[in-house]
């Protein structure tokens, strides 16, 4: 059985629990995520401690947003590790994701758009013009015509971005909650089903899994849903 497309976002606050839920969760999913609070912590170590012995994709999540030169050597700097996605801003501009994808040819730079956390009026306050998904479109274009090879969008936009980016670009969404559960501090929205039917390729999940009291079943439960959306 196949792997579900699901990028499991490790936020714990020591190594012992991340490296626990990576290995509870890798018979199911296809990736596991390490963001700022472990990396920050740990360092590049963290790396080899949440791949383990298995084929688990990583998903280096530093969401880098600087001056082109700058970006450029904090994306070399972690050619070692050998990430399969490593997350910039979208913000940065073209010519600052030019400069990530450039250093570092094998891996795949992911564009973070619009933060799933900002709800439609948190953006219009921080000045953004029209609707989420504009906003999120003209990031998207300006992304991809420097490079990109994947966009990091929330569900609600994914099927306009797609529309507007073709088949060849992966997108990935977190902002995913199943259907009933709490949708914390995400704002813009969607069920794991839902952003699949809408043509993301990844959902990045953290807490509805690794809040779970049992989070190997958690994953395999939506594993096994998306399989359900994506054989029908
Ligand atoms: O780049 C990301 O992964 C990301 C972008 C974004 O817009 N929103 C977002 O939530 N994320 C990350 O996705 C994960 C979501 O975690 P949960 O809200 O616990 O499912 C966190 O690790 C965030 O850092």
């Amino acid at each position: 059985m196949t792997s579900a497309p699901i990028a499991v976002a490790l936020d714990a606050p020591d190594l012992e629990t991340a490296a626990r839920w990576a290995a509870l969760v890798t018979p199911h999913v296809s990736t596991v995520k390490v963001g700022l609070e472990l990396y920050l912590r740990y360092g590049p170590d963290v790396i080899a401690s949440v791949r383990g012995a298995s084929g688990v994709q990583i998903f280096l999540d530093l969401k880098l947003h600087d001056i082109p030169n700058t970006v450029a050597g904090a994306a070399k700097a972690v050619t070692r590790l050998k990430p399969h996605i490593l997350t910039v801003h979208a913000a940065g501009g073209g010519t600052m994701i030019r400069a990530a994808v450039d250093a570092l040819p094998n891996t795949v730079i992911a564009a973070v758009t619009a933060l799933t956390s900002l709800s439609e009026a948190d953006l219009v306050r921080l000045g953004v013009r029209g609707p989420a998904s504009d906003a999120v479109r003209r990031l998207a274009v300006e992304a991809v015509g420097a490079g990109a090879q994947a966009l990091v969008c929330s569900p609600r936009e994914v099927a306009a971005v797609r529309a507007e980016v073709g088949p060849g670009i992966t997108l990935i969404t977190p902002g995913v909650r199943p259907a009933g559960s709490d949708t914390q501090d995400q704002a813009r929205v969607a069920t794991p089903e839902q952003a699949i039917a809408d043509g993301a390729d990844l959902l990045v999940i953290g807490r509805p899994i690794t809040g779970s009291p049992d989070p190997g079943a958690a994953a395999a439960g939506i594993a096994a849903a998306l399989r359900r959306v994506l054989s029908g």
